[in-house]
Protein backbone atom coordinates (compact mmCIF):
# COMPACT_ATOMS: atom_id res chain seq x y z
CA UNK A 1 0.00 0.00 0.00
CA UNK A 2 1.01 3.46 -0.55
CA UNK A 3 -0.56 5.61 2.13
CA UNK A 4 -0.98 4.40 5.95
CA UNK A 5 -2.36 6.01 8.83
CA UNK A 6 -2.42 4.41 11.95
CA UNK A 7 -4.25 5.89 15.06
CA UNK A 8 -4.09 9.33 13.80
CA UNK A 9 -5.57 12.05 16.00
CA UNK A 10 -5.92 15.93 15.38
CA UNK A 11 -6.89 18.62 17.49
CA UNK A 12 -7.55 22.00 17.24
CA UNK A 13 -6.02 23.64 20.77
CA UNK A 14 -8.49 21.90 23.21
CA UNK A 15 -10.53 20.28 20.33
CA UNK A 16 -10.22 16.92 19.55
CA UNK A 17 -10.99 17.38 15.45
CA UNK A 18 -9.54 14.09 14.05
CA UNK A 19 -10.08 10.54 16.64
CA UNK A 20 -8.21 7.34 15.70
CA UNK A 21 -7.96 7.23 12.62
CA UNK A 22 -7.01 3.91 10.76
CA UNK A 23 -6.78 3.51 7.41
CA UNK A 24 -4.71 2.05 4.27
CA UNK A 25 -4.91 3.45 0.13
CA UNK A 26 -3.53 0.87 -2.27
CA UNK A 27 -1.35 1.99 -4.54
CA UNK A 28 -3.54 3.27 -8.05
CA UNK A 29 -6.63 3.28 -6.02
CA UNK A 30 -9.15 6.64 -5.91
CA UNK A 31 -10.32 7.26 -2.73
CA UNK A 32 -12.95 9.94 -2.09
CA UNK A 33 -13.64 11.04 1.60
CA UNK A 34 -16.83 12.11 1.75
CA UNK A 35 -18.56 14.04 4.73
CA UNK A 36 -20.98 16.58 6.23
CA UNK A 37 -19.53 19.96 6.67
CA UNK A 38 -16.74 20.21 9.83
CA UNK A 39 -16.40 16.63 10.03
CA UNK A 40 -12.23 16.98 9.16
CA UNK A 41 -11.99 15.98 6.22
CA UNK A 42 -9.49 18.53 5.04
CA UNK A 43 -7.72 18.38 8.22
CA UNK A 44 -7.81 14.26 6.83
CA UNK A 45 -6.06 16.00 3.63
CA UNK A 46 -3.29 17.81 5.84
CA UNK A 47 -2.14 15.68 7.71
CA UNK A 48 -1.85 13.25 5.48
CA UNK A 49 0.17 15.43 3.79
CA UNK A 50 1.94 16.52 6.89
CA UNK A 51 0.81 19.59 6.25
CA UNK A 52 0.06 19.55 10.08
CA UNK A 53 1.05 17.35 12.36
CA UNK A 54 -0.89 14.76 14.52
CA UNK A 55 -1.12 14.69 18.37
CA UNK A 56 -0.87 11.40 18.36
CA UNK A 57 -0.50 8.60 15.88
CA UNK A 58 1.71 8.16 12.25
CA UNK A 59 1.44 8.32 8.46
CA UNK A 60 3.18 6.09 5.92
CA UNK A 61 4.34 6.51 2.83
CA UNK A 62 5.15 2.60 1.17
CA UNK A 63 6.38 1.62 4.77
CA UNK A 64 8.52 5.20 5.93
CA UNK A 65 7.21 7.33 8.28
CA UNK A 66 6.06 10.84 6.65
CA UNK A 67 7.35 13.15 9.62
CA UNK A 68 11.29 11.92 8.70
CA UNK A 69 10.70 11.83 5.10
CA UNK A 70 12.92 15.14 3.39
CA UNK A 71 10.37 17.43 2.24
CA UNK A 72 11.31 17.41 -0.98
CA UNK A 73 10.99 13.60 -1.20
CA UNK A 74 7.88 14.15 -0.06
CA UNK A 75 7.02 16.80 -2.65
CA UNK A 76 8.33 14.27 -5.38
CA UNK A 77 5.78 11.88 -4.79
CA UNK A 78 3.05 13.73 -3.36
CA UNK A 79 0.93 16.97 -4.69
CA UNK A 80 -1.49 18.62 -2.80
CA UNK A 81 -4.12 21.08 -4.45
CA UNK A 82 -5.62 22.55 -0.76
CA UNK A 83 -8.64 24.21 -0.79
CA UNK A 84 -8.01 27.54 -0.26
CA UNK A 85 -4.95 28.57 -2.31
CA UNK A 86 -2.97 31.86 -1.77
CA UNK A 87 -3.05 33.42 -5.35
CA UNK A 88 -0.39 35.14 -6.64
CA UNK A 89 -1.06 38.21 -8.31
CA UNK A 90 1.47 38.93 -10.81
CA UNK A 91 2.83 35.78 -12.26
CA UNK A 92 1.31 34.02 -15.23
CA UNK A 93 -0.45 30.49 -15.34
CA UNK A 94 2.53 28.99 -17.34
CA UNK A 95 4.72 30.66 -14.50
CA UNK A 96 2.42 28.64 -11.94
CA UNK A 97 2.53 25.84 -13.72
CA UNK A 98 6.32 25.33 -13.75
CA UNK A 99 6.62 25.53 -10.07
CA UNK A 100 5.73 21.80 -9.76
CA UNK A 101 8.40 21.21 -11.29
CA UNK A 102 10.84 22.61 -8.27
CA UNK A 103 10.80 19.66 -6.09
CA UNK A 104 12.54 17.82 -9.01
CA UNK A 105 14.96 20.22 -9.77
CA UNK A 106 19.20 20.25 -7.73
CA UNK A 107 20.47 23.18 -5.80
CA UNK A 108 20.39 25.90 -8.07
CA UNK A 109 19.63 23.94 -11.01
CA UNK A 110 17.41 25.54 -14.04
CA UNK A 111 14.21 24.31 -15.75
CA UNK A 112 15.52 22.53 -18.78
CA UNK A 113 14.04 21.40 -21.98
CA UNK A 114 12.51 18.00 -20.60
CA UNK A 115 10.49 20.40 -17.51
CA UNK A 116 8.88 22.92 -20.15
CA UNK A 117 7.88 19.88 -22.24
CA UNK A 118 6.02 18.28 -18.90
CA UNK A 119 4.52 21.95 -17.98
CA UNK A 120 2.84 22.17 -21.32
CA UNK A 121 1.56 18.66 -21.32
CA UNK A 122 -0.29 19.99 -18.06
CA UNK A 123 -1.17 22.56 -19.24
CA UNK A 124 -2.93 20.75 -22.17
CA UNK A 125 -4.35 17.99 -20.24
CA UNK A 126 -6.03 20.67 -17.72
CA UNK A 127 -7.46 22.68 -21.00
CA UNK A 128 -5.88 25.98 -19.86
CA UNK A 129 -3.68 26.33 -22.96
CA UNK A 130 -5.39 29.46 -23.89
CA UNK A 131 -5.07 30.65 -20.70
CA UNK A 132 -1.14 29.80 -20.22
CA UNK A 133 -0.09 33.70 -20.47
CA UNK A 134 -2.41 35.37 -18.24
CA UNK A 135 -1.66 36.58 -15.31
CA UNK A 136 -3.20 34.05 -12.48
CA UNK A 137 -5.28 37.22 -10.58
CA UNK A 138 -7.60 37.96 -13.85
CA UNK A 139 -8.67 34.25 -14.29
CA UNK A 140 -11.78 33.23 -13.38
CA UNK A 141 -12.43 30.99 -9.85
CA UNK A 142 -12.67 27.72 -11.91
CA UNK A 143 -10.10 28.75 -14.69
CA UNK A 144 -7.34 29.06 -11.95
CA UNK A 145 -8.51 25.70 -10.32
CA UNK A 146 -7.47 24.28 -13.35
CA UNK A 147 -4.28 25.83 -13.30
CA UNK A 148 -3.55 24.80 -9.98
CA UNK A 149 -4.55 20.86 -11.02
CA UNK A 150 -1.91 21.59 -13.89
CA UNK A 151 0.63 22.85 -11.47
CA UNK A 152 0.16 19.38 -9.74
CA UNK A 153 0.20 17.43 -12.59
CA UNK A 154 3.57 18.98 -13.73
CA UNK A 155 5.12 17.64 -10.19
CA UNK A 156 5.12 14.54 -12.07
CA UNK A 157 3.53 12.53 -8.30
CA UNK A 158 2.47 8.93 -7.57
CA UNK A 159 0.01 10.76 -5.22
CA UNK A 160 -2.75 13.18 -6.05
CA UNK A 161 -4.26 14.75 -2.83
CA UNK A 162 -7.04 17.42 -3.93
CA UNK A 163 -9.16 19.67 -1.81
CA UNK A 164 -12.51 20.01 -3.18
CA UNK A 165 -11.08 19.95 -7.09
CA UNK A 166 -14.41 20.99 -8.40
CA UNK A 167 -15.52 23.97 -6.39
CA UNK A 168 -15.98 27.01 -8.35
CA UNK A 169 -16.19 24.51 -11.61
CA UNK A 170 -19.50 24.57 -13.80
CA UNK A 171 -21.15 20.75 -14.41
CA UNK A 172 -19.02 20.50 -17.73
CA UNK A 173 -15.91 21.53 -16.05
CA UNK A 174 -16.48 19.03 -13.22
CA UNK A 175 -17.44 16.51 -14.75
CA UNK A 176 -13.63 17.38 -16.97
CA UNK A 177 -11.42 17.45 -13.67
CA UNK A 178 -12.76 14.42 -12.70
CA UNK A 179 -12.42 12.65 -15.90
CA UNK A 180 -9.16 13.57 -15.97
CA UNK A 181 -7.72 12.57 -12.44
CA UNK A 182 -9.57 9.15 -13.59
CA UNK A 183 -7.65 8.92 -16.94
CA UNK A 184 -4.11 9.79 -14.88
CA UNK A 185 -5.40 7.42 -12.34
CA UNK A 186 -5.93 4.78 -15.25
CA UNK A 187 -2.86 5.40 -17.44
CA UNK A 188 -0.47 6.79 -15.11
CA UNK A 189 -1.08 4.68 -12.34
CA UNK A 190 -1.43 7.79 -9.80
CA UNK A 191 -3.28 6.69 -6.63
CA UNK A 192 -5.53 9.80 -5.84
CA UNK A 193 -7.17 10.86 -2.57
CA UNK A 194 -9.36 13.45 -2.95
CA UNK A 195 -12.33 14.87 -0.83
CA UNK A 196 -15.38 15.58 -2.48
CA UNK A 197 -18.88 16.76 -1.92
CA UNK A 198 -21.02 16.00 -4.66
CA UNK A 199 -21.70 12.45 -3.18
CA UNK A 200 -23.36 11.15 -6.37
CA UNK A 201 -19.82 12.06 -8.22
CA UNK A 202 -17.58 10.46 -5.58
CA UNK A 203 -19.49 6.62 -5.97
CA UNK A 204 -18.99 7.31 -10.10
CA UNK A 205 -14.94 8.13 -9.80
CA UNK A 206 -14.03 6.26 -6.64
CA UNK A 207 -12.83 3.22 -6.41
CA UNK A 208 -13.31 3.76 -2.65
CA UNK A 209 -15.46 5.89 0.06
CA UNK A 210 -14.01 7.16 3.23
CA UNK A 211 -16.74 8.35 5.46
CA UNK A 212 -15.74 11.28 8.10
CA UNK A 213 -18.40 11.79 10.78
CA UNK A 214 -17.44 13.85 13.57
CA UNK A 215 -13.49 13.36 12.76
CA UNK A 216 -13.96 9.38 13.34
CA UNK A 217 -14.36 6.84 10.52
CA UNK A 218 -17.66 6.31 9.91
CA UNK A 219 -17.00 3.83 6.99
CA UNK A 220 -14.34 2.77 4.39
CA UNK A 221 -15.59 0.91 1.43
CA UNK A 222 -16.55 0.17 -1.96
CA UNK A 223 -19.52 2.70 -3.39
CA UNK A 224 -21.58 -0.42 -3.57
CA UNK A 225 -21.57 -1.13 -0.04
CA UNK A 226 -21.70 2.81 0.95
CA UNK A 227 -24.56 4.02 -0.06
CA UNK A 228 -27.39 2.78 1.47
CA UNK A 229 -30.28 4.26 3.25
CA UNK A 230 -28.46 4.97 6.54
CA UNK A 231 -25.66 6.93 5.58
CA UNK A 232 -27.87 9.57 4.09
CA UNK A 233 -29.81 9.54 6.96
CA UNK A 234 -27.11 9.00 9.83
CA UNK A 235 -24.65 11.10 8.53
CA UNK A 236 -26.01 13.19 5.73
CA UNK A 237 -29.51 13.70 7.62
CA UNK A 238 -31.32 13.41 4.35
CA UNK A 239 -33.32 10.30 2.73
CA UNK A 240 -32.94 9.52 -0.83
CA UNK A 241 -33.68 6.81 -3.72
CA UNK A 242 -30.69 5.08 -4.63
CA UNK A 243 -30.82 3.44 -8.09
CA UNK A 244 -28.21 2.15 -10.01
CA UNK A 245 -26.49 3.89 -12.83
CA UNK A 246 -25.90 0.86 -15.64
CA UNK A 247 -23.80 3.70 -18.16
CA UNK A 248 -20.91 4.05 -15.14
CA UNK A 249 -21.51 0.97 -13.18
CA UNK A 250 -21.91 2.79 -9.92
CA UNK A 251 -24.82 3.50 -7.83
CA UNK A 252 -26.87 6.98 -6.93
CA UNK A 253 -28.95 8.72 -5.43
CA UNK A 254 -31.53 11.60 -5.65
CA UNK A 255 -31.77 13.24 -2.33
CA UNK A 256 -34.96 14.66 -0.82
CA UNK A 257 -35.34 16.32 2.59
CA UNK A 258 -36.85 14.22 5.75
CA UNK A 259 -38.48 16.96 7.51
N1 LIG B 1 -7.04 26.17 11.94
C1 LIG B 1 -8.10 25.79 12.68
N2 LIG B 1 -8.24 26.18 13.96
C2 LIG B 1 -9.29 25.78 14.71
N3 LIG B 1 -10.28 24.96 14.26
C3 LIG B 1 -10.20 24.55 12.99
C4 LIG B 1 -9.10 24.93 12.13
N4 LIG B 1 -9.29 24.35 10.92
C5 LIG B 1 -10.44 23.64 11.02
N5 LIG B 1 -10.98 23.76 12.25
C6 LIG B 1 -12.19 23.10 12.73
O1 LIG B 1 -12.00 21.71 12.56
C7 LIG B 1 -13.22 21.10 12.17
C8 LIG B 1 -12.98 20.29 10.90
O2 LIG B 1 -12.63 21.18 9.85
P1 LIG B 1 -12.34 20.69 8.37
O3 LIG B 1 -12.04 21.89 7.56
O4 LIG B 1 -11.36 19.59 8.42
O5 LIG B 1 -13.76 20.07 8.00
P2 LIG B 1 -14.35 19.66 6.56
O6 LIG B 1 -15.03 18.35 6.75
O7 LIG B 1 -13.29 19.75 5.53
O8 LIG B 1 -15.42 20.80 6.36
P3 LIG B 1 -16.09 21.45 5.04
O9 LIG B 1 -16.93 20.39 4.40
O10 LIG B 1 -16.94 22.54 5.60
O11 LIG B 1 -14.98 21.97 4.15
C9 LIG B 1 -14.24 22.21 12.01
O12 LIG B 1 -15.02 22.26 13.18
C10 LIG B 1 -13.40 23.45 11.89
O13 LIG B 1 -14.07 24.57 12.40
Amino acid sequence: MVIRAENLYVNYGEKEILKDICLKVEKGQVVSIIGPNGSGKSTLIKVLSRCIKPAKGNVYLEDENILRLPTKLVAKRMAILPQFKNTPNDITVRELVSYGRYPRLKFGQRLGKKDYEIIDWAIEKTGIVKLKDRHLATLSGGEQQRAWLAMSLAQQPEILLLDEPTTFLDISYQLEILQLVKELNETLGLTVLMVLHDLNQAFRFSDSILVLKDGQIWEYNNPNLVLNERLLKEVFNVKGHIYRDEINRCPYFIPYKAN
